[in-house]
Formats: structure tokens, C-alpha cells, sequence
């Protein structure tokens, strides 16, 4: 367990700025997502943490330690890469019992921790297997125990599962979160999945060009996105464009007061604070189509302005292409210039999140 302290840390590669001041705190035994799209500076962040990768400005401490000049292996750090690069010629003991050798650590000892790292990634017959014979899911696994055998303060993880299929890929995550807290072990974990992000994180750190948008709680990122930017990347979420004069939206389906300074606006809804109902004749929008999902359907409304707005509802109200409905949102934010400007939410928002679990 250990604290980790970026500083004002950045990065260039020639003129291009990989990531530019970025500043963290994460607390002992913390899971943390670095959360982002492609290129946006999540791998070269941990992997200056990591110490492959020498920072431009900024520093790096551990337990209060400056880090920021010392070599990987000088770091108490653990890094798993997205291409795992077990060595084919060894056998799976011989793969985790690598850096321990190097150690030079009594041969007991060895044994001893080999088969404990084996136990906790779900291995523990697997010593003797060649690494080309294991399976993609298997060989992360073995990566993952090679790492935590050498007992790291701090385990960084790049998109360990990235080549994995959608159903191994969640089952893996679930084990390194079960590991992670059995071992109190303080994680970074790289990824530009949004889901898995939700799923693992303590806290996460949405990045964008190199600097952080927003560091909070998941259901923070969820439920309070501080920029546009935020608000479209985690979850599904309407964005509707309209101008506001005189603290009203002059949008014809969500004419509502916005009170903030005139000019043109995006207010960001998401599906599940959205309510339908039947119109009274022409509606504010028609119904495109329907989709149950079991637990609730979920409505595609075309608006006036060709909008298209997702619409969250129980799974026992129908809905049917061609209806003309009204909309009603119970909570909204409103941005201008990706910067939040206003928020509204009122109490059947709150039910509505009770009644989709998103309290
Ligand atoms: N060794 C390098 N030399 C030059 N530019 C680099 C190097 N490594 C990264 N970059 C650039 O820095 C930026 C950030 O890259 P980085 O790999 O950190 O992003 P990322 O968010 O991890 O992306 P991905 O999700 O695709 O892995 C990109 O524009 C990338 O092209």
C-alpha cells in the first residue's frame, strides 16, 4: 500500500504535448481509472509513473518519496501492459519466478511466492504449462501474477484485458478488483472503455489532449459532468443545441427557462431523465422506434429540429413508431463552450434515479 503524489507533471514529444500539467493525489489502497479517448495521454501518464518514461516538468513521489529520476526497478511499482510479453521459452513458474531469481531470494521462497501469485490469479495448477499454450485470458493472468509476485506498492495497468472478448474482459476486471482490495494494493488502470471504468474505479480521471477534464466518484462523472465534454463520453446522453433569450430556451420541444446569459447553449439530458407521454395532438416529438431491454425500454423520439433524443421508460409502457409524444426533462445540465453553466434537477429526478438505480 502506498500514496501516490503527481505534481504538475507533463510531457512533450517534439511539439507534440502528450500530457500537459496533470496533478493527482491517490490514497492508499485506491483504485483509480485513467478514463479517455485515444490519445489523449493515458498510457505516457502511467508510464511515467511507471518510470518508462521521463517526464518534461513535474514530479512523481511515493509515500512522500520524490521518485521522479529513478529507474522502473528502482520504483515500487508494478506495471501490466496491454501486450502481456511473457517469455515463450519458460514455463509459467519460470515466467512469474523471473523477477524474484533476479532477486536472488532463497529457492523455498520463490516457490512459496510463485504458488501464492499462482492462487490469487486463479492458476495454481498451471506452473508447468508452457505460456503458448495457455489461453489469451490465461496468459493475462500470469502477467498480472508476475507483477503482483514482486509485491509493488503500486500497480499500474494499461489496458490489460484490451485484446480480450467482451465476456472474459468483465470477468477478468472483477478478479483484479477482488485482488486488488484482498491485497489493499494502490492501482492506477488505464482505460478507454467507459464501462469498465464505472466498474472498477474508486475514482476516475477523464482525460482529454493531455490534461484531466474531471477527476470525481463514478457516479460523480456520471451524475455531474463539469464539462460537455464529460457529459457525452460516460453514458448515453441527448445533447439538444438551442439558443436562450431572456433566460428561455427557444428550443420548440424544451422550451424551458434557462437562466443564464443569452446566446446559443447545449443542454445535456440523459435518457433516464427524460419522461414521455402521449400528445394531445401534435406532440413535441414522434417515436422512431421502441427497444426492450427487459428491465426497461428505451424510446428513440424524433424531434422538430430532426434531434433524435433517447428516452429511458418501464418496461411495461409501449410505445410504437409514428406517435406523436411529449417530453419532459426532470433534470438537465446546460453547457456553453464545454463549460457547465447551469444545472437543474428536480425531485422526480430523484425518484426516476431510484427507480433505475442510479441513486
Ligand atoms: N514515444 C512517443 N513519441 C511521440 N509521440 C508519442 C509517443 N508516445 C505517445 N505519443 C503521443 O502522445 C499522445 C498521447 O499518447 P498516449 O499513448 O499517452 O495516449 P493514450 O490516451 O494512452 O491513447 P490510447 O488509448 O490510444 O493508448 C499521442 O498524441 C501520441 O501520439
Amino acid at each position: 500500500m502506498a500514496r501516490l503524489t503527481i505534481k504538475g507533471i507533463s510531457k512533450s514529444f517534439g511539439s507534440s504535448h502528450a500530457v500537459r500539467d496533470v496533478s493527482l493525489d491517490v490514497e492508499d489502497g485506491e483504485l483509480v481509472c485513467l478514463l479517455g479517448p485515444s490519445g489523449s495521454g493515458k498510457s505516457t501518464l502511467l508510464r511515467m509513473i511507471g518510470g518508462f518514461e521521463a517526464p518534461t516538468a513535474g514530479s512523481i513521489l511515493i509515500d512522500a518519496k520524490d521518485v521522479t529520476s529513478l529507474p522502473p526497478e528502482k520504483r515500487p511499482t508494478g506495471m501490466v501492459f496491454q501486450s502481456h510479453a511473457l517469455w515463450t521459452h519458460m514455463d509459467v513458474f519460470n515466467n512469474i519466478a523471473f523477477g524474484l531469481k533476479l532477486r536472488r531470494l532463497p529457492k523455498a521462497e520463490i516457490r512459496e511466492r510463485v504458488e501464492q501469485a499462482l492462487a490469487l490469479v486463479g492458476l495454481a495448477d498451471y506452473g508447468k504449462r508452457m505460456t503458448t499454450q495457455l489461453s489469451g485470458g490465461q496468459q493475462q493472468r500470469v502477467a498480472l501474477a508476475r507483477s503482483l509476485v514482486l509485491e509493488p506498492k503500486i500497480l499500474l495497468l494499461d489496458e490489460p484485458f484490451a485484446s480480450l472478448d467482451q465476456h472474459l474482459r468483465e470477468r477478468l476486471r472483477e478478479e483484479v478488483r477482488d485482488i486488488q482490495q484482498r491485497l489493499g494494493i494502490t492501482t492506477l488502470f488505464v482505460t478507454h472503455g467507459q464501462d469498465e471504468a464505472l466498474a472498477l474505479a474508486d475514482r476516475i480521471v477523464v482525460m482529454r489532449d493531455g490534461s484531466t477534464e474531471q477527476i470525481g466518484p463514478p457516479d460523480r462523472i456520471y451524475r455531474e459532468p463539469e464539462t460537455e465534454f464529460v457529459a457525452g463520453f460516460i453514458g448515453s446522453m441527448n445533447f439538444i443545441r438551442t439558443t436562450v433569450k431572456a433566460g428561455l430556451s427557444e428550443h420548440a420541444a424544451f422550451a424551458l427557462p434557462v437562466p443564464v446569459a443569452d446566446g446559443d447553449v447545449v443542454l445535456a439530458v440523459r435518457p433516464e431523465a427524460l419522461s414521455i407521454a402521449t400528445a394531445k395532438g401534435a406532440g413535441a416529438g414522434v417515436v422512431h422506434r421502441s427497444i426492450d431491454f427487459g428491465t426497461h425500454k428505451v424510446v428513440d423520439v424524433d424531434l422538430a429540429d430532426a434531434t433524435r433524443v433517447k428516452v429511458m421508460t418501464s418496461s411495461d409502457s409501449n410505445w410504437t413508431k409514428s406517435m406523436q409524444v411529449d417530453l419532459t426533462a426532470t433534470a438537465f445540465r446546460v453547457f456553453r463552450d464545454n463549460r457547465l453553466v447551469h444545472e437543474f434537477a428536480t425531485t422526480q429526478s430523484r425518484q426516476n434515479d431510484r427507480v433505475f438505480g442510479h441513486a
